[in-house]
């Protein structure tokens, strides 16, 4: 798209279409203005309730003050009832475009069209916690994408996980009850470390599959961003022809999956509860959009039954290495939110919510959750929540639905029933656009029942485990001997390290011994030992590796070496990352050779307290005989260091700070540079003796790249360094 249409996209396309629905009911807050009541009357005062007094006795209120009495009564009815799951959430807007047409499969203008840009908004989501937990808990993420399509509203309502726990909508107030805090003392908060999680999931084996993938990595995503989104149910588009397609939908980040490691997680709970709210809103403030690839895997109706799982089985995943995902589009999210609670908060999505070219399948899950959405939010926003700004389509709503709390349309005319004697607002026919519902040919008996396929609930969880690389599939041990360690029922974690060797002997018996339970002595059913492609987060990576938007702390104090500080900052910023100056104090730091005089020095943008390395993809330290005294005696300096390096980061550090990095973890097996050669062992990047080209020139991140540079960015750029973990470096420093 040329930037004339881009610009007129903007102002009169779909994209801008929503911006200026959303503007015409927004107000900007600004000092011209004067405080009034709700109905427009200007008030003299908002500090002082009316009452009876005199200057030597403050006397009682009056009940007349109508204004006072208004502001207290629209305060105590501020909050509405939090999302029965998902409760915890962070949103943006952004525009998708398409830019292969889809026109073989669906008709779906939004598939087919590629000059169009649709207006989007998507809110991310935990699902255990409460609105107020925090963001880095182990759980699935809701990945919610709504496209006001001039058709009208489509939404994906997806996780960043596959698969889910359950098969048949029926359970699903089983598995939240049992993964929400139990009911006897409301414990624990966004967490499925207890009794009554895993007492469920091991009564219910169709969750295996499911709790596989939440025991990984992907459970604990390092950012929004940087986690994949899928529709998991099974949809239908359909082509003009009339010719049907099973759809699986995929959104795929530019940035790569990437995850923390659980002590960093559970660390960041505390320190920084919000810690992947901030990064979404800082990512888009600074220009840093995030992207990702929308793809479909599509099955012709007639090869419904050609596999080995059933297609519309919730608890399976399409291999891709049999059904390719095909990627046709692009999301990117380019706007904040402008107030949280009628955006963020007010958002309704609904699986039902489907334009004309793409429907639902029989997939036993997706059929009740269509239900489930309008249901709840009934409670949630009232009857008539269509309405609501962030709600609303594009397109016109021509219907006769009417009246019901908070109606805000006003439809003029004596109509509100069809037919009726003016021909007013008949049913479209399919040539003026109405949404299709292909004939289909259904029998059976009616029963309580799924075919046959839907009944193994192993091979995928096996496929699964098999395709994770080494360090996953620690943490994924590691994982279970956390979780299972925070039952006390014995009954709970011994059963639930037996089942486990129906999965995987070897994991099984980790966890049994880290547990406490019986170690199994035999695999409970054989492993089939089949892989696939891009189960293992490893494989979900960037086609070049980057370290844009990355987070990274250069720890200076008084002394410090000004020349590698601005070589590295300024190239940091180049890359598209974004540097942040940590010291001992946030007033000004001096560097080495100038005198201690307000601004001849930097102003951090932290000190070491305020922030820790949990904050933060990687450190850098440069050198300065001065600034390396002062670090080498703070204890806390020192557990940064220690910290990033337990949690696998890229340490970079030149000249004399390469002292700070042999005192803060003194391990031989980790080599730092002593001359003027740079040396990279395990993401540990150092040179100590800095020369004036030593941070100079273009950085192009390559893993064979031989300067400074090029080898810290391609660290930072790996995200983790794993061999740190699997050769037993980084459990042997204290953090
Ligand atoms: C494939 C499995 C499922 C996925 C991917 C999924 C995804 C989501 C997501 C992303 C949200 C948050 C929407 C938002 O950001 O506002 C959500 C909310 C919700 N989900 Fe699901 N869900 C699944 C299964 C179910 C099932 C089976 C039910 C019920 C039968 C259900 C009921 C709900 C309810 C009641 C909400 C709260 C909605 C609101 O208050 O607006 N979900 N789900």
């Amino acid at each position: 798209m040329s930037v004339v249409d881009k610009v007129k996209n903007m102002v009169s396309g779909e994209k801008g279409r929503k911006v200026a629905q959303l503007d015409s009911v927004s107000q900007t807050v600004s000092k011209d203005d004067r405080i009034t009541t709700d109905f427009g009357v200007k008030q003299p005062t908002a500090d002082e309730w009316l009452r009876v007094s005199r200057d030597d006795k403050t006397g009682p209120m009056l009940l007349e003050d109508s204004y006072a009495r208004e502001r207290i009564h629209r305060f105590d009815h501020e909050r509405i009832p939090e999302r029965v799951v998902h409760a915890r959430g962070a949103g943006a807007f952004g525009n998708f475009r398409l830019f292969e047409s889809a026109e073989d499969v669906t008709f779906a203008p939004v598939l087919t069209d590629t000059s169009r840009e649709t207006p989007v908004f998507v809110r991310f989501s935990t699902v255990q916690g409460s609105r107020g937990s925090a963001d880095t808990v182990r759980d699935v993420r809701g990945f919610a994408v709504k496209f006001y399509t001039q058709e009208g509203n489509w939404d994906i309502v997806g996780n960043n996980i596959p698969v889910f726990f359950i098969q048949d909508a029926i359970k699903f107030p089983d598995v939240v009850h049992a993964v929400k805090p139990e009911p006897h003392n409301e414990v624990p908060q966004a967490q499925s470390a207890h009794n009554n999680f895993w007492d469920f999931v091991y009564m219910h084996e169709e969750a295996t599959h499911m709790y596989m993938w939440t025991m990984s990595d992907r459970a604990i995503p390092r950012s929004y961003r940087m986690m994949q989104g899928f529709g998991v149910n099974t949809f239908t588009l359909i082509n003009k022809n009339g010719e049907r397609h099973f759809v699986k939908f995929h959104f795929t980040p530019e940035l790569g999956v990437h995850s923390f490691v659980w002590d960093e997680a559970l660390k960041l709970a505390g320190q920084d509860p919000d810690f992947h709210r901030k990064d979404l809103w800082e990512a888009i403030e600074n220009g840093a959009y995030p992207k990702w690839k929308f793809g479909i895997q599509t099955i012709p109706e007639s090869k419904e039954h050609d596999f080995d799982f059933d297609i519309l089985d919730a608890t399976k995943m399409w291999p891709e290495d049999i059904i390719p995902v095909r990627y046709i589009g692009e999301l990117e999210l380019n706007r904040n939110v402008d107030e949280y609670f009628p955006q963020t908060e007010q958002v309704a999505f609904c699986t039902a919510h489907l334009p004309p070219g793409i429907g639902v399948s029989d997939d036993p899950l997706l059929q009740g959750r269509s239900f489930s959405y309008f249901d709840t939010q009934l409670s949630r926003l009232g009857v008539n929540w269509q309405e609501l700004p962030i709600n609303k389509p594009v397109c016109p709503v021509m219907n006769f639905n009417r009246d019901g709390q908070g109606r805000h349309q006003i439809t003029k005319g004596t109509v509100n029933y069809w037919p009726n004697r003016f021909e007013a607002r008949p049913p479209a026919t399919l040539q003026e656009g109405a949404y299709l519902d292909p004939p289909q040919s259904v029998q059976g008996i009616k029963a309580r029942t799924k075919s046959a396929k839907f009944r193994d609930h192993y091979n995928q969880a096996q496929l699964f485990y098999n395709s994770l690389s080494p360090p996953e599939k620690s943490h994924v041990a590691a994982a279970f001997a956390f979780e299972l360690d925070h039952c006390e029922d014995t009954i709970v974690y011994e059963r639930m390290s037996q089942r486990l060797a129906d999965i995987d002997l070897e994991l099984a018996q980790n966890v049994a011994e880290m547990v406490g339970g019986t170690k199994p002595t035999k695999a409970t059913r054989n492993n089939h030992g089949k892989r696939a492609k891009n189960l293992s987060q490893t494989e979900v990576q960037p086609n070049k590796p980057t370290i844009a938007s990355r987070r990274v702390a250069i720890i200076i104090a008084d002394g410090f070496d000004k020349v590698t500080y601005e070589a590295i900052t300024t190239t940091l910023k180049a890359s598209g990352a974004l540097p942040f100056t940590i010291a001992p104090r946030r007033s000004e730091i001096f560097p080495a050779g100038v005198e201690k005089m307000p601004r001849n020095g930097v102003q951090p943008d932290h000190h070491l307290e305020g922030m820790r390395s949990t904050m933060f993809d990687a450190i850098f330290v440069p050198g300065g005989a001065g600034s390396l005294e002062t670090l080498r005696k703070s204890g806390r300096a020192i557990h940064w260091v220690r910290e990033a390096f337990g949690h696998l980061k890229a340490i970079g550090a030149t000249g004399e700070a390469v002292q700070l990095l042999s005192q803060a973890f003194a391990l031989s097996g980790v080599k730092l540079s002593n001359d003027n050669k740079v040396v990279e062992s395990y993401g540990v990047v150092t040179i100590a003796d800095v020369a004036p080209d030593s941070l100079k020139g273009t950085v192009t991140i390559a893993k064979e790249g031989t300067g400074f540079l090029q080898k810290f960015w391609y660290q930072i750029a790996q995200h983790k360094n794993f061999d740190r973990e699997s050769d037993g470096l980084s459990s042997q420093v204290a953090y």
